[in-house]
């Protein structure tokens, strides 16, 4: 028996992972879409044609790469809606829009017009009666330290070339941002409560709350 139906999961059900760089989304992507027998939606960096140049240059490149990511992300949904559900999927729509195009607007990094754009193309394809949210979302914290070093570990060039205060304002900002994130359902998890590297049979109990967490939000729903 898989953990999806010993612990009553429905094999429809879509989980968004969310949580700043390096906190360890895609890890648990592949972690909880084994134990549940899921498909993944991955974010695929090392085919991302502006990244690396973003990095580069963000004045450049920003609003590329948001459209370019927002196209991707659409055509994930589309995948999953698609397949009828049973998907874990590697980082939320909602981050590209209440985290990276927000803070490089702020920063001067992102022109206000490109910025509005983007907005604008954001919330009539996302923010529709007619997209559907996940049925979860799961948010993975940490403390900066804990994070700064999983980059340094995953060794990115480009990420590792990035000033640390890029990757500490994030992780101010990805507090702000989930506290006041109500789109769908949040489990909130923190990175030193479970170890899927070293341990990964640790990833029963988080299939036990998040079960429990969907149970109780159905109810809540009725
Ligand atoms: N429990 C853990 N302990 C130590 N390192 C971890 C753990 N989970 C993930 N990592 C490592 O941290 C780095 C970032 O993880 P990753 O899952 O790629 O993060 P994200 O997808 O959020 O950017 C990777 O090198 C990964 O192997
Ligand atoms: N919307 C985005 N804008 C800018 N940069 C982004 C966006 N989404 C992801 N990224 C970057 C951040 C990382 O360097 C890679 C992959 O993210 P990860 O959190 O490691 O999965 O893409």
């Amino acid at each position: 028996m898989n953990l999806r139906t010993k612990y009553n999961i429905p094999a429809n059900a879509v989980i968004t992972i969310a949580g700043t760089v390096g906190v360890g989304k895609s890890t648990m992507t592949n972690a909880l879409a084994d134990a549940l027998q899921f498909r993944t939606s991955l974010e695929k960096v090392d085919t991302n044609p502006y990244l690396d140049k973003f990095y580069a240059d963000f004045e450049r490149w920003s609003f590329h790469l948001q459209i370019y990511f927002l196209a991707e992300r659409f055509k994930e949904q589309k995948r999953m809606f698609e397949y009828g559900g049973g998907f874990i999927q590697d980082r939320s729509i909602y981050e590209d829009t209440g985290i990276f195009a927000k803070m490089h607007y702020e920063k001067g990094t992102m022109s206000p017009v490109d910025y509005e754009t983007y907005k604008s193309l954001f919330d009539a394809m996302v923010m529709t009666p007619y997209f559907p949210h996940p049925d979860l979302l799961i948010y993975l914290e940490g403390s900066i330290d804990d994070i700064l070093d999983r980059i340094k570990l995953r060794g990115r060039p480009m990420e590792q070339q990035t000033p640390i205060s890029y990757w500490e304002e994030m992780h101010v900002r990805y507090e702000d941002w989930i506290n006041n994130f109500n789109a769908c359902p949040v489990l909130r998890l923190n990175i030193n409560d479970y170890d899927l590297f070293n341990i990964p049979e640790s990833i029963e109990p988080i299939v036990e709350k998040i079960a429990s967490h969907m149970k109780q939000t159905q109810l809540l729903k009725k």
